[in-house]
């Protein structure tokens, strides 16, 4: 058994780790950290698990985690792992990255968006973005993507590579729902300002921005920007992606969506639809569901894309950058129904 820290254990994506590695048959967690209910047994806050786990919560410890553990995952909020990682990254010891902390290459850019000191450019240098379905990695430093991002960046990827779309045309308009949002309460989300609403926030300012733009570059390099706007919606897991992309004249819409089709066609976890998703089909699981239809008369095709964000944006594709990581079957403790 590969042995599994999660530091963040308190926090809607640490236990979600936890949650879906309960049925992983090559790992085990061996310890789970926060920074509070340290010395509680875990099925004190979470009941759900006191038939299968005795575990308790510890304080975070480097030099305990790297003797008990062969991988440790973080699950902690930005700007938190850029320094609790430093240890680990200098002995060399496996770490998976749930935070924005080590996505953006350039550390002005992540102080820009993000608005925190960035992790060192040794480090980030150490680490590799690792869009599950579609990169790979020599590192031991994963950062997993955003969920936004993961989103945004799955049906689009294939869009550029082919150089098929007006690369200043890209329009992606994203929904999440609550737990995105993480456990800390703040005014916005209120159950009374989300019950019943919808809200726009961070417009034009979104941390996911330049890296689905950093991310879009690597298989395209002429692509300079987006326009993203991100909204909150009243559900509990899921974020719906409407995007709207210019084709480029010379291309036909069917062979685009061959293309897209052929790009994903053995890719376990990314769906190409023949209807429009809808949240329900893969709230629970690790789909992202992808669909294109194109509007003759505008030129433009429209995008849908829906992911669970705590499981395909963040546990759920951690877990599928371990399995790479260790060798381990793709879909090992990700074979998961949809929640409704
Ligand atoms: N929620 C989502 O859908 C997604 C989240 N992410 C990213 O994953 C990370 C976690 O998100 P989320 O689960 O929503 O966050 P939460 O706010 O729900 O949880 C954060 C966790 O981090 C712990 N923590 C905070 N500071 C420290 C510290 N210094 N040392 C140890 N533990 C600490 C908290 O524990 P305690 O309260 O005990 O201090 C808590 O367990 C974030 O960076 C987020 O951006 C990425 C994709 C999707
Ligand atoms: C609904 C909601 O508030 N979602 C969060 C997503 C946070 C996240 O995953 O961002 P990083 O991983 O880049 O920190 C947001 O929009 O900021």
């Amino acid at each position: 058994m590969i042995k599994i820290t999660i530091v963040g254990i308190t926090g809607y994506s640490g236990f979600e780790l936890f949650r879906l590695f309960l049925k992983h048959e090559k790992a085990q967690v061996v310890k789970v950290c926060a920074t509070s209910h340290i010395g509680e047994p875990l099925h004190h806050i979470y009941p759900q698990i006191k038939e299968c786990s005795e575990i308790m919560i510890s304080s975070f410890d480097p030099s305990i985690i790297m003797q008990k553990s062969d991988v440790v995952f973080f699950a902690t909020p930005a700007g938190v792992t850029n320094s609790l990682a430093i240890p680990f990254i200098e002995h060399d010891f496996p770490v998976i990255d749930l935070s924005g902390d080590f996505r953006l290459k350039n550390p002005r850019s992540y102080e820009k968006w993000y608005k925190k000191p960035s992790a060192q450019q040794e480090h980030l240098e150490k680490a590799d973005y690792v869009l599950a379905d579609v990169n790979t990695t020599a590192h031991q430093l994963i950062s997993n993507p955003g969920c936004f991002a993961t989103a945004c960046l799955l049906p689009l990827i294939p869009l550029v590579k082919g150089d098929f779309i007006e690369l200043d045309s890209i329009i992606l308009d994203a929904k999440s729902g609550l737990s995105g949002a993480g456990k800390v309460l703040s005014e916005s989300s209120h159950f009374v300002n989300v019950h019943d609403n919808m809200m726009m926030y961070k417009i034009n300012q979104h941390q996911h921005l330049p890296e689905i733009v950093q991310e879009l570059k690597k298989w395209n390099g002429k692509v300079e920007f987006i326009q993203f706007s991100t909204s909150l919606i009243p559900v509990n897991y899921g974020i719906f992606v409407s995007g709207y992309v210019k084709l480029k004249s010379g291309f036909s819409f069917d062979e685009v969506q061959q293309d897209v089709k052929d790009f994903y066609k053995d890719k376990k976890f990314v769906r190409i639809r023949s209807e429009a998703p809808k949240l329900s089909d893969v709230v629970g699981t690790n789909f992202c569901d992808i669909y294109l239809t194109y509007n003759q008369t505008t030129g433009i095709i429209t995008i849908i894309s829906v992911i669970d964000n705590l499981i395909k944006g963040a546990a759920g594709q951690a877990i599928q950058n371990f399995n790479h990581l260790f060798d381990i079957k793709e879909e090992m403790g990700l074979s998961h129904l949809a929640r409704i």
